[in-house]
């Protein structure tokens, strides 16, 4: 049987990157062996074309890139990391953490169109591309990392500030906005858990939205081991 593939989504600067670390380290101190990877996987060659995009050298604007196109860029990249990095792993029963994944292309390169019909089209050419065609494996858990718009801004801001750099994507409000509306579209669709990480309009301590998250693998763990007896 295989293992778990655990998915942290977010709009940039929710704190995906904090709370995967976080998961994985109360994970290994709970005895689990598990693998974190993070997408786009910049570390590795086959994020060349994401890069590029992110960087603005097809467009400065995101719609510059047809959503088909973008999509396939952060896919490859996916098939990459999955090839090369943990599918043995996930195979042989592993848990694997995930800082975004196909998930992210749904969201952020749907918001692309603005027709309905249009965008259930493109999610369902975008999981027949990537969970048939590629064949990579479908996440068990998707944890939305649900953070008003207003507080993911100033995030992220003050992470540029402290030496990284705002890419195409954040550069665009208009863009993280309708990524924001989609998240929640898309949680509801697919039944991803959502855990809210404010709290009266301010930003609940890393601690206790790590409580709330690692109470919902805490359940999955249990009913996948009751699945397995
Ligand atoms: N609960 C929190 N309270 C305060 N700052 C936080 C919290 N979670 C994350 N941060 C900070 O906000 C910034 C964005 O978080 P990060 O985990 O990098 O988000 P993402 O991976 O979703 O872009 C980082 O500088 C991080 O240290
Ligand atoms: C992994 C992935 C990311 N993205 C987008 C989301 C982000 O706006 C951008 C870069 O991702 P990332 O570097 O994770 O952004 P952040 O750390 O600020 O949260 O790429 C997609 O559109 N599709 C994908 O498959």
């Amino acid at each position: 049987m295989h293992g778990l593939l655990i998915v942290f989504e977010g709009i940039d600067g929710s704190g995906k990157a904090t709370q995967s670390a976080e998961l994985v380290k109360r994970l290994n101190d709970a005895g689990r062996q598990v693998m974190h990877v993070s997408f786009p996987d910049y570390d590795s060659p086959s994020s060349a074309l994401v890069k590029m995009y992110l960087h603005g050298d097809f467009g400065k604007n995101p719609s510059d890139v047809n959503p088909y196109a973008s999509s396939l860029f952060y896919a490859l990249d996916r098939f990459a990391s999955y090839r090369t990095k943990w599918k043995d792993f996930y195979q042989q029963g592993g848990i694997v953490i995930a800082d975004r994944y196909t998930t992210s292309n749904m969201v952020h390169q749907m918001t692309k169109f603005d027709d309905e019909q249009e965008r259930a089209q493109f999610l369902e050419w975008l999981e027949k591309t990537e969970y048939t065609e590629l064949e990579l494996p479908k996440p068990d858990c998707v944890i939305l990392l649900d953070v008003p718009l207003t507080i993911s801004e100033k995030l992220v801001k003050e992470r540029a500030v402290r030496g990284g750099s705002m890419d195409i994507h954040e550069q665009h409000i208009d863009y993280l906005r309708r990524c924001h509306a989609a998240y929640q579209i898309l949680c509801q669709k697919y039944g991803w858990r959502r855990v809210e990480c404010t709290h009266e309009g301010a930003i609940r301590s890393i601690h206790d939205i790590a409580n709330d998250v690692f109470c919902e693998i805490q359940t999955l763990l249990a009913t996948k081991a009751q699945e397995e007896k």
